[in-house]
């Protein structure tokens, strides 16, 4: 049931009760299980475009984090039973296992231009007891959730205590040539892992570590991850960053981590109508003309000027620009400061799942502190 009343049906999926969350959609074809894992869809009721769901079942390797993390889950044919070399469990028993309630046979399809035209919206899903209730008090219980503009998720979601990914068990060899700070705001584990490929060792820690944490690392580098909720909540994380900034550090941040670059910038963000979720999403970088395929899920985004160069609307970070933006509706999809080392992207190059396309990020983060280690990089004039 959406909050404006319209209704499907369909039979009870995964687990049997009740779920609330925001109605989203996800138009990946493939890649179901690094969905369902990847943190920044806590709190979301997830309809796949793709209408079959479960085919390839759901194997230890592929999930994005330690559980699953949408709120519920919406398909239109569910596979009755899974057939590739590589499942362990059908995804129907991983959701009942892991309490996720969901449905299937429902006209997805339906949903989604319900939610294109109207925009993400409070939803929830009922089977089992309780479901047989009036249409209006499950509409009540929909209405009573607190939305997804001015949640704050991300501490929520991270992990509790520090963690190191090696280079030497993601197939680098020889000792580690950076180290990085990252900070877990719902972080999927393809990551850190794309960092250690090439040879950067990975400190992930809580959302709720400080400069003091950071510093102590002695890092190359700071990255921020993508991560569910509003941006415009991030407030320690944003004073953070400035503080990371002011200390000269390079920087990268995906999905959230882009927001929050925005913010500590001084730009606001705010409420796209429905988001991009999924992985086939055009993006095209500005500085080269070339157009990348990208991994999406995002609801919010940054409210940058597309004409720039301009200064940043906190001057001290000097110059930045809209490097990236989505060939769909022009919405920011990466910035670029020109005077610091920092850069991020809306969108997420780990491609887990998704196209590879945009790998050249994490090689262009290497090459930032590359440039700063060397005393090259442009950081250090100006600070
Ligand atoms: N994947 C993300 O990091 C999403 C960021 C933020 N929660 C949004 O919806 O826009």
């Amino acid at each position: 049931m959406l909050e404006d009343g319209r209704t499907f049906r369909g039979r009870s999926y995964g687990a049997s009760g009740t779920a609330l969350g925001e109605a989203v959609f996800a138009t990946g074809m493939t890649g179901y299980q690094e969905t369902i894992t990847d943190p920044s869809y806590a709190r979301q009721l997830v309809v796949q475009t793709a209408p079959h769901i479960g085919n390839t079942g759901v194997n230890t390797d592929d999930a994005e984090s330690r559980r699953i993390w949408v709120a519920g889950y919406i398909v239109r044919d569910a596979a009755r039973r899974p057939s590739n070399w590589r499942s362990e469990r059908t995804l129907d028993e991983e959701l009942s296992v892991q309490g996720v309630v969901g449905i299937s046979g429902v006209d997805t399809r339906a949903v989604t231009r319900h939610l294109r035209e109207r925009g993400a919206m409070k939803a929830g899903i009922f089977s089992g007891a309780g479901a047989d209730r009036p249409d209006s008090e499950l509409l009540a219980d929909v209405l009573a959730q607190e939305s997804m503009a001015g949640a704050r998720l991300a501490e929520e979601v991270s992990v509790e205590a520090s963690y190191v990914i090696e280079p030497e068990d993601h197939g680098w060899q020889g000792e580690p040539r950076f180290t990085v700070a990252a900070l877990d705001l719902g972080i999927k584990s393809m990551t850190p892992v794309r960092f250690a490929e090439r040879g950067v060792r990975v400190h992930v820690l809580p959302a709720s570590a400080t400069l003091a944490d950071v510093t102590a690392l002695n890092p190359d580098g700071v990255f921020m991850s993508n991560g569910p909720g509003d941006p415009a909540t991030a407030d320690v994380q944003v004073e953070l960053l400035r503080n990371v900034l002011d200390a000269g550090l390079p920087f990268f941040g995906i999905c959230f981590g882009n927001q929050i670059l925005g913010r500590a910038l001084g730009f606001g963000t705010y409420k796209l109508r429905y988001g991009h979720r999924g992985i086939n999403q055009p993006v095209l970088d500005r500085r080269t003309g070339k157009v990348e395929i990208t991994s999406q899920n995002h609801g919010f985004a940054v409210d940058a000027p597309l004409d720039g160069p301009v200064t940043a609307p906190e001057a001290r970070f000097g110059k930045v620009e809209v490097s990236h933006v989505s060939l769909n509706d022009d919405v920011v999809e990466g910035l670029a400061c020109l005077d610091i080392p920092a850069f991020s992207v809306q969108y997420h190059p780990e491609a887990a799942a998704g196209p590879h396309d945009s790998a050249y990020l994490f090689d262009r983060f290497v090459d930032l502190m590359a440039a700063d280690k060397a005393g090259t990089s442009k950081s250090k004039e100006s600070i």
